[in-house]
């Protein structure tokens, strides 16, 4: 008991918790959304001119092996000195004899030709030369990245990466082959970087480093770029704070709703338990008559709960508590004892009259319950088929199960009614497969039959499909003359079950008000 109430406090903290954990997974992926928006654009920016820088470099290098002119020849100096000009990502280019550099667009023919620092990279199929921050190939103060192909080669204008070369705080970005193996120009703080290529941030991943990574489909070209974000406790703390309280009180008001419902719950269980323990379950009876010949028919037990302080209580506000508990098999098993003990000299004596309990899909689908009823009955001597379980169409329970469960209980001689039609959602397919002996029709629509309404058109419907099914029509909630006048009239074999005839009464009053073999003349007032 006191561990359950202890349970109870901790639920609206362990709701905070779990608001407070949500709240910062949210705020943790919008973070994330903005950082990889932010790498995203920087990194697209690095490939697009690194991209560019390398497919100019690689055209001029082919329009320049394609040339038609004598290498350093007054015309190749002119055409060259034209690409310069015109193409302003390029510093100069030029041509090479024997592996050193004999003449560029800029500077002319070299009186002696300039020897080439060491190559870096050969890379591609044609063997392309590369040399990163290659100095002292024309001016000693001047560090160009050149390429060359042929006796061809060109040098990178040294402002095509410039704007990269300082990176905002936190940015990095390498721009390297496709292999990693190859470095052709490094941003920022750039260690580890080449083992990443190929991995890309998504929201959704937590990681402080958050990634973008891109390759040319054409040219060995690819970037890498990072962004060490900063948490969203250091970007904007207040907001952070703001959504985490958010979280937390969500979490908190959701908490305190599961407190309730627990704890209500839980005193519905307890309470039922305390009224089984202390017998404080009774059970009412409702009469049911047929309409056309005025006979009872049969009664329907139902169960109610009485109060410490007398009230009772309806079954509509335990049952539901009681059905989700669990507690529900052991009142069902208690409304049979003592209805079999109230009605069983009835029963006995009047072999048409039939008693109706209700049961639900759970006690069904208990094996055990089968075997109860059974030595309930013999040790009443009640007949099986006296006795017409209800099960109400809103049953939860699979179908095919409830059917297969049911058709053991038919076996034994029990009937079965389905009780509410026409509120619940069952397929009238399942309905028709299912071993029972009658249908209740929900007083909603019995209600609805002295007035213009589809109500009417269902229960003419209805008794329709009884006649079909071959079973008995029983009419919930007959409170007036002129319903019982109506559904005699759309189907005199029907029952009628209302406060018209009477409303769930004592067993004593029961078998004052409806004696063996009398008859409730509804057209008249009374019973006889
Ligand atoms: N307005 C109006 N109401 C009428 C009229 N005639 C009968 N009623 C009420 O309609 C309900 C009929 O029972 P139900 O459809 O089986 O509906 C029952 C049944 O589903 C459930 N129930 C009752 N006893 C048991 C039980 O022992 N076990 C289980 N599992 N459920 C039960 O509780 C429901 C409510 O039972 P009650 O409160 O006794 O309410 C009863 C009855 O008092 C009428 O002319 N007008």
């Amino acid at each position: 008991m006191e561990a359950g109430r202890r349970k109870i406090r901790f639920i609206p903290f362990i709701w905070m918790f779990l608001g407070g954990i949500c709240a910062w997974v949210v705020a943790e992926c919008i973070s994330n959304n903005s950082a990889d928006e932010y790498v995203d654009y920087y990194g697209s920016d690095v490939f697009k001119n690194a991209v560019s820088v390398a497919e100019t470099s690689v055209a001029v290098l082919h329009a320049l092996d394609q040339s038609p002119h004598v290498s350093c020849s007054p015309e190749d100096l002119e055409a060259m000195r034209r690409i310069v000009f015109v193409v302003p990502l390029l510093a100069d280019v030029g041509r090479l004899r024997e592996g050193e550099l004999a003449c560029t667009g800029v500077w002319g023919t070299f009186a002696t030709p300039v020897a080439m620092p060491p190559i870096s990279r050969v890379i591609g199929v044609n063997a392309a030369t590369l040399w990163r921050g290659a100095s002292g190939v024309v001016r000693g103060d001047l560090a160009a990245d050149m390429a060359s192909f042929g006796d061809s080669v060109v040098m990178t204008e040294a402002s095509a990466f410039a704007r990269y070369r300082d990176p905002a705080e936190r940015l990095a970005a390498l721009v390297l082959t496709s292999d990693g193996s190859y470095v052709y120009q490094a941003f920022g703080e750039t260690y580890g970087l080449s083992g990443i290529l190929g991995q890309s941030s998504r929201w959704y991943h937590f990681a402080r480093r958050r990634v973008f990574s891109h390759c040319d489909d054409n040219i060995d070209v690819c970037v890498v770029a990072t962004y060490a974000a900063p948490t969203p406790l250091e970007t904007a703390p207040l907001d952070f704070l703001l959504v985490l309280a958010g979280g937390m009180t969500a979490g908190g008001c959701i908490g305190l709703w599961h407190a309730r419902l627990y704890g209500e719950s839980r005193s519905w269980r307890q309470k039922l338990q305390r009224a089984l323990d202390n017998n404080r379950l009774t059970v009412h009876y409702q009469p049911i008559i047929r309409l056309s010949d005025s006979t009872l028919c049969g009664a329907e037990a139902l169960v109610r709960l009485v109060d410490f302080d007398g009230t009772l209580i309806p079954p509509d506000q335990f049952i539901p508590a009681a059905e989700a508990s669990g507690v529900v098999e052991q009142i069902t098993r208690r409304v049979v004892k003592r209805a079999f003990s109230d009605m069983g000299p009835r029963l006995s004596a009047d072999r048409d009259f039939y008693l109706s309990i209700n049961v639900s899909s759970d006690d069904i689908l208990n094996r055990d319950f089968l075997g109860f009823l059974d030595n309930e009955t013999k040790a009443r001597g009640v007949s099986p088929g006296q006795v017409a379980l209800e099960l109400t169409e809103r049953s939860t329970a699979s179908p095919e199960r409830l059917t297969r469960a049911m058709e053991e209980f038919s076996r034994n001689g029990y009937q079965f009614l389905i009780d509410d039609f026409g509120t619940g959602y069952s397929s009238l397919s399942y309905i028709a497969r299912m071993p029972i002996s009658g249908i209740k029709i929900d007083r909603m629509f019995t209600q609805a039959l002295d007035q213009p309404s589809v109500g009417a058109v269902i229960v003419s419907k209805v008794c329709e499909l009884a006649a079909a099914l071959k079973v008995t029509l029983i009419c919930e909630g007959v409170e007036t003359k002129a319903q019982a006048t109506i559904l005699a009239n759309i189907y005199p074999d029907i029952c009628a079950q209302g406060f018209l005839i009477g409303r769930p009464m004592p067993v004593e009053r029961f078998s004052r008000t409806f004696p063996v073999a009398s008859r409730f003349r509804w057209h008249q007032d009374g019973a006889a």
